[in-house]
């Protein structure tokens, strides 16, 4: 038997199926390589083939293709039955995880096949999805459920950024790859000035709000790779990856000049006035460590404060 009959006759799907329909499905489709990290099936696009592995490994992830490995699919068995039988996107990420060789199976050639050979397959088949949708279920929930706990341990419940625990694990982190690829890291320190009159004027609730209000002003100011940190009180921390100073100056000029015209509401309606911040920038080099950066950028903020408040330095 040539090597992809032989091949087609140890998967899953096809097993004990006779000679003749392997015959009709090697005649419908050749084989697909894929290298590793790429993407064979995911949630946005629409599906209609049944992938067989004939050699290699998928990796099955549910938030991006980049979030954990929820299952491995290893030799002779197949990926995107589930969408297929039940018509529906994918409801996961599959990707190559090495060198992959797949045999694609065209949606309606796969249902003539079954109905045209055994009704009962498709039944089965309905039932497994069924089976699967419901454990795939379970593991998506049981996912949120870990992230969300991991995400409550590192988010500042008041803004919703990052609070200080998750940047003292992240900042040597990042510092370290931005140093491994050559590139620098630009970090702002950014401190609301007179906050503590701010506080004795409007209430610690309206101090409240107006922190909720600079999260906005950060948070709406950087770039999906960007991160912010509500690192103390009324101090927060930007860190912009692959960031030279020119471009990190330009968006502490924009996160100062947009919180210093924000109206700020109090809760009872009574608009408060705006606050204002004082930022200090620093840029890493290779020498750098976290403490080294952290306590550049805290004396630039220093200098902006003794300058008179609501400036940038750097
Ligand atoms: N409303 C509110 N206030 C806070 C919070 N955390 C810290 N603060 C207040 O922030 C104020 C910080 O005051 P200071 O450190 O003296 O600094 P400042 O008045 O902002 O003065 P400069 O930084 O020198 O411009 C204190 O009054 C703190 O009570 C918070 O979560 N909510």
């Amino acid at each position: 038997m040539p090597l992809l009959i032989q091949e087609l006759a140890e998967t899953e799907l096809l097993r004990q199926v006779s000679d003749d329909i392997l015959k009709q499905v090697l005649a419908h489709a050749e084989p697909l390589g894929f290298s590793p990290g790429e993407v064979l099936l995911s949630p946005e696009q629409d599906n209609k083939h049944i992938y067989l592995l004939l050699s290699g490994t998928l990796t099955v992830h549910f938030d991006s293709p980049d979030s954990p490995v929820i299952r491995e699919i290893t030799e002779g068995f197949s990926v995107g039955e589930m969408s297929i039988i039940g018509d529906t996107a994918p409801s996961a990420y599959v990707k190559a995880k090495g060198f992959c060789r797949v045999f694609p199976i065209h949606r309606d050639f796969l249902l003539e096949l079954i109905h045209n050979a055994q009704p009962i397959a498709y039944n089965l088949l309905r039932l497994l999805t069924q089976w699967m949708k419901a454990n795939t279920q379970k593991i998506i929930n049981d996912q949120v459920q870990i992230s969300e706990l991991t995400n409550q341990a590192n988010i500042d419940g008041l803004t919703g950024l990052y609070n200080r625990r998750w940047l003292d694990n992240a900042l040597p982190r990042i510092l370290s790859q931005m140093i491994g690829i050559g590139q620098p890291l630009c970090v702002l320190v950014i401190d609301i000035d007179y906050f503590k009159k701010y506080n004795d004027l409007h209430g610690h609730q309206g101090g409240d709000i107006a922190l909720i209000y600079m999260g906005n002003v950060v948070r709406s100011n950087i770039r999906p790779y960007d991160f912010a940190a509500r690192i103390g009180g009324e101090e927060f921390m930007v860190l912009l990856p692959n960031t030279n100073l020119t471009v990190g100056i330009a968006l502490a000029e924009r996160i100062r000049q947009e919180t210093e015209n924000q109206v700020i509401a109090h809760p009872d309606g009574a608009a408060m006035p705006s606050i204002t911040v004082s930022i200090g920038i620093a840029l890493s080099d290779a020498s750098s460590t976290s403490k080294s950066l952290f306590s550049a950028a805290d004396k630039q903020l220093y200098s902006a404060k003794q300058s008179g408040r609501n400036c940038v330095k750097y």
